[in-house]
């Protein structure tokens, strides 16, 4: 398979809970996305979005009640055979005998797995070798996390579905996770991944959706989703100076702006050309700029923006449409 060819494919997919009409409760709601062979494609959105009830069918674990899911070219629920011993799962819970050791745990899973890694090698993919003889229920709720990631990667998966992965991890394991992760992806495995954690997607992603409401309102590379949403420029206005005295703001490429105490904060589509504008005319007036700040919009505001807005229709950013696509990309 090559880069690029599509292993995940899902297209007008729902998921209802429940009977029809008002009983029930549709979870998934034509949600349609594909993902390319050793791409890492990240599902994000709130609490209750829809991303575990559209994750589960891509696992094969429930039937979609309408739509298409195709993974490595099979229905993974009706040719589960064929899709299971090619796929990692890493659910948000793994719940194993709280009386087992880790290598035994390991060796036990490693049974029911064709071509499994040797214990020694799946521990040390996580760094858990140091603690193979401790019991899980001693485990702290980090160590859990990365048994549950061993666990995924026991059959060398070309698939790998992570759930939430790094919750519970401290700063170093969440690294550490995010390296092999990376490495993995290197390697050619294909990965959804849902986290809670912006900068998790925005370190690891090739690409990533937003899920609000059972629909998936913005997708495409973390820079595209990022990009489309203002930059700000702040700084402060020395004594005797005003935002009047500055060249009209709509011809800096200014779409907002707004003034606290003299602090003053632009927000712009054109950093370049904004901040040029805003430079040139310091100098010519000898305007010192306090406390100058230029940054682009962080995922998490593009979030906040997408994931936090009321309806269900596509979310405007600064009043226009996102016009962010799945077009693919890939990071270096
Ligand atoms: N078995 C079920 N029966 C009825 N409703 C359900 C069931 N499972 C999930 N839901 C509902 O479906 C919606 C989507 O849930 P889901 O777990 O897919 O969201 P999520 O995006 O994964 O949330 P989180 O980030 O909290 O894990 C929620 O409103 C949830 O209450």
């Amino acid at each position: 398979m090559d880069i690029g060819d599509s292993v995940i494919d899902v297209s007008g997919l729902r998921r209802r809970y429940g009977p029809a009409g008002d009983k029930g409760f549709e979870a998934v709601r034509d949600v349609s996305f594909t993902v390319g062979h050793g791409e890492l494609f990240a599902l994000l959105g709130t609490n209750g979005a829809g991303k575990t009830s559209t994750v589960e069918l891509l696992e094969g674990l429930a039937k979609p009640t309408a739509g298409k899911v195709r993974v490595l070219g099979h229905d993974p629920y009706a040719e589960r055979r064929a899709v299971r011993p090619r796929i990692g799962v890493m659910l948000q819970e793994g719940g194993f005998p709280s009386d087992l050791t880790v290598a035994e745990t390991v060796r036990m899973w490693a049974g029911c797995t064709t071509g499994a890694r040797p214990v020694t090698e799946a521990l040390e993919l996580v760094d858990l070798v140091g603690r193979r003889d401790v019991r899980i229920k001693q485990l702290s709720g980090g160590e859990r996390r990365r048994l549950d990631l061993a666990l995924a990667l026991l059959g060398r998966p070309e698939v790998l579905f992570l759930d939430e992965p790094t919750t519970g991890l401290d700063p170093e394991a969440r690294h550490n996770t995010w390296e092999l992760v990376r490495r993995l992806r290197g390697e050619g495995t294909t990965v959804l991944l849902t986290t809670h954690y912006l900068e998790e997607a925005e370190a690891l992603a090739d690409r990533l959706a937003i899920m609000r409401e059972g629909r998936i309102v913005t997708s495409g590379t973390p820079e595209a989703v990022i990009g489309s949403y203002p930059a700000r420029i702040r700084f402060a206005m020395p004594v005797g100076w005003f935002v009047g005295d500055m060249p009209p703001l709509a011809e800096l490429g200014v779409i907002r702006h707004e003034e606290d105490r003299g602090r003053i904060e632009l927000q712009t589509q054109e950093l370049q050309r904004t901040l040029t504008g805003l430079l040139l005319w310091a100098r010519d007036k000898g305007v010192e700029l306090e406390g100058l700040d230029a940054r682009a919009a962080s995922l998490e505001e593009a979030f906040l923006a997408i994931a936090g807005a009321g309806t269900g229709e596509p979310v405007a950013a600064g009043g226009a449409g996102l016009g962010v696509d799945s077009v693919a990309g890939r990071k270096a």
